[in-house]
């Protein structure tokens, strides 16, 4: 309900809103130009001061008005015609013509009636309230995602356009429900709906016999400060029984010009001093620097809706093929996808399809959004998580565990884990597994034991959709064949070959950077933006299975590398050693980004044996500000396999590899990077201590064993491995 109301007069209204952001962002500019503009008065002038300054100027004087902004405007009559000006405080002079600044007459109509009279002021009045609902519907979905009001500003996680869009509304979000709350305000009191009318003095004459005392004589304008004035109306001369009338903050009064005495007076009420309050939070006058940061506020809203309808669209592309998708509230079975690459989801559609076509309502949606309020009828749960990283979640559904474990009470519905994962990972669908904890941890019945699918086999999946449909009675028993990833011609430019000696034939592969489109370039989709770390999925000839390569290069050095071992048999590694300059191959880009330096310039410690130094070199690469970092590098023989020798040196000498250990297997002592870390020992404390980062990439024995070394060598200084990859100071890329 509240995406829903969030998303549709999102779009319908995007334009209207899109408008009244705009100009509201740009007449936000006026009270300070204005301020800016206007000569100031002196803090101890009074309005006698003003009125007789203004009164020797034009003798004529008919009122006198100042705005919140400090500025002056004096009206006359002289010699039988009508004049005004704007006036200086300080000496009563004319300044020149009262009209409005440029082009504020314009975005004022635009603004607050479109051009449209009353019916453009109802038009821009549903556009507030709209921009309302969005704000608050907004708010509610930030809250929601963060885990809660309290981690309002926590770090945001997950695709760029959604977080981007996050970060815009934690922003601005304030400002539009105040902005949009105050407009409908104003629109209120413009058609009368509010009882705010300035509060008028009872009427009174003035003593028609005695003649007009100066300024300064009479008490009201004389003790009343010139920075209080609203407006000050000169008695007619014409009519001997006329008064004056002076409007300030504090109400408005009818004086005496013969006695100087105050005849009446009236204070305004509670929503005539609202309303002021009100016009004061929406258009910055009289607080213009509240104008201004509303006004940037304001123009956060077509970034807003851009980001918004990215999101919006990939969400669409993600669930794209889920059909007679029940909605959450009456859904009896709840199918919650936790997916990075998006494979997860071809089973999930599969399993929806399923069974929906037995009978059953169901609704799929991804485990990132799992709220347990939102299934009222959910009779059982089934979550497919896939596991990234070392055994952790996909990036969109890091939250959910610890949302998890801060439930109350565990789900009344029961719960069957089904686990996307490589059993050449170490940890095998580490984050089903992980998930699974967390549910019995809170004492979630389970409706069926955990189960796996490893490398998105077929056979695994169609053997659990047979055990689920024993659980729910249910002939299931569903057949998804994985789809053929979108890929695109990869052109090698360049190869480097190494390690032939050693038996270990390595080659470093440079391809060129498929043009982007429009769309990838805007969004940041595909070779569009990519890191070193990220990787590379290569489709081989004769296989529908990726095969990934972290990449050694960004998209700021214009082209695409990685290291490629050839394995003995390998159908893709054998495939990708083959090609010549000019060759193609078929690949995609997959975002990595659990495997990046941090932020900040807390020196990193660079791990890596054989093809692992790939990423690393990519970080030493783009290590342009010079951070410090230290690189560990395990290889056979210098003179065979030590790849990126020469930048390595240049990288040295220009600052941008701080120190480089090397440990080589087949050559003089036999060293392992792991040994060459022992006899860092101190150092390493010392630099971890300090608050260093440790990056690993390499074979999953050369990780194991350096993770062993770094747990002896972190005891001095109370740390471990777990603990420093707790604080995302250990990650590791390992294959
Ligand atoms: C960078 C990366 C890290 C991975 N880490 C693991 C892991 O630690 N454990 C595991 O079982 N599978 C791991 N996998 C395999 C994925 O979980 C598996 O391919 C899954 O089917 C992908 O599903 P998705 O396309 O829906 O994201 C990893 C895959 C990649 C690309």
């Amino acid at each position: 309900m509240l995406r829903f109301l969030h998303r549709w007069p999102g779009l319908l209204a995007a334009l209207l809103v899109l408008v009244l952001a705009l100009s509201g962002s740009a007449l936000s500019l006026y009270p300070a130009l204005e301020r800016l503009a206007v000569p100031q008065a002196e803090s101890t002038l009074t309005v006698a001061d003003l009125a007789a300054r203004v009164a020797s100027a034009h003798p004529g004087l008919e009122q006198i008005r100042r705005a919140p902004s400090g500025r002056v405007v004096a009206w006359w009559f002289e010699g039988g015609r009508p004049g005004a000006a704007v006036i200086d405080p300080a000496t009563g002079a004319d300044l020149g013509s009262p009209d409005p600044l440029p082009g504020s007459r314009f975005l004022t109509d635009l603004h607050r009636e479109l051009f449209a009279g009353d019916t453009g002021r109802l038009v821009a009045a549903a556009g507030a309230a709209l921009m309302l609902a969005l704000a608050i519907s907004g708010a509610w979905l930030v809250a929601r995602r963060m885990g809660g009001w309290s981690r309002w500003f926590g770090r945001t996680r997950g695709p760029f356009a959604g977080r981007l869009h996050v970060e815009l509304a934690r922003f601005a979000v304030g400002g539009l429900i105040l902005s949009s709350l105050t407009a409908l305000w104003m629109t209120a009191s413009m058609f009368s709906l509010l009882p705010d009318g300035a509060a008028e003095p009872a009427p009174a004459l003035a003593t028609a016999t005695l003649p007009r005392l100066p300024y300064d004589q009479i008490p009201a304008l004389a003790n009343t400060p010139a920075a209080a004035l609203r407006e000050l109306s000169l008695p007619s001369p014409d009519d001997p029984t006329d008064t004056f009338k002076l409007v300030t903050e504090g109400g408005a009064a009818l004086i005496d010009p013969g006695t100087g005495a105050m005849l009446s007076s009236a204070t305004p009420g509670f929503f005539e001093k609202a309303t002021e309050i009100m016009v004061m939070l929406h258009t910055g006058q009289g607080a213009s620097a509240l104008g201004l940061l509303l006004g940037l506020m304001s123009l956060s809203v077509p970034a807003l809706a851009l980001t918004g309808a990215q999101h919006w669209w990939a969400g669409l592309r993600s669930n794209r093929r889920i059909r007679r998708n029940a909605r959450a509230q009456l859904a009896e079975t709840v199918v919650l996808v936790a997916s990075e690459g998006g494979t997860t989801w071809g089973f999930a559609r599969t399993l929806h399809d399923g069974l929906t076509a037995a009978g059953q309502k169901v609704h799929t949606a991804p485990l990132a959004s799992f709220d347990p309020a939102r299934y009222a009828r959910a009779r059982r749960f089934l979550i497919l998580a896939a596991t990234y990283g070392e055994g952790e979640a996909p990036t969109a559904a890091k939250a959910v565990l610890d949302r998890i474990a801060a439930l109350t009470s565990a789900p009344a519905a029961p719960l069957a884990i089904l686990g996307f994962g490589d059993r050449t990972f170490p940890q095998f669908c580490g984050f089903a597994e992980s998930l699974r904890a967390a549910a019995a941890a809170i004492g979630w019945e389970s409706l069926m034991p955990m189960a796996t699918v490893d490398r998105q086999s077929a056979q695994d999946f169609a053997r659990w959709s047979r055990d689920l449909g024993a659980v729910l009675g249910l002939p299931l028993d569903l057949t998804h064949l994985p789809e053929r990833p979108k890929t695109t011609a990869l052109t090698l430019i360049s190869r480097r070959d190494h390690g032939a000696e050693v038996q270990a034939p390595t080659s470093i592969l440079r391809f060129e950077v498929p043009q982007a489109t429009l769309w990838q370039r805007l969004t940041g989709q595909g070779f569009a933006r990519f890191e070193a770390g990220d990787l590379i999925g290569i489709l081989p000839k004769g296989s529908d299975l990726p095969r990934f390569y972290s990449l050694a290069s960004s998209a700021r050095d214009g082209f695409l590398e990685i290291c490629v071992r050839r394995h003995p048999g390998g159908l893709c590694s054998g495939q990708l050693t083959d090609l010549t300059p000019g060759a193609t191959v078929a690949g995609f880009v997959r975002r990595n980004p659990a495997f990046r330096p941090q932020k900040g310039r807390k020196p990193v410690i660079l791990i890596g044996a054989g093809t692992g130094v790939g990423p690393l070199a990519g970080f030493l690469r783009a290590n342009r500000r010079h951070r410090p970092m230290h690189l560990y590098f395990g290889a056979r023989a210098p003179q065979s396999d030590l790849l990126y020798e020469a930048e390595l040196r240049d990288w040295q000498a220009a600052g941008q590899l701080s120190r480089l250990t090397t440990a080589f297997s087949r050559h003089g002592p036999k060293t392992y990077v792991q040994d060459a870390l022992r006899a860092d020992a101190p150092e390493l404390a010392r630099l971890i201590g300090a608050g260093a980062q440790i990056m690993v990439c390499g074979g999953r024995d050369m990780a194991a064993a350096v993770r062993d070394a770094l747990a002896e060598i972190l005891v001095p200084i109370g740390q471990t491995p777990a603990s420093l990859k707790a604080e995302g100071r250990y990650a590791e890329d390992v294959y």
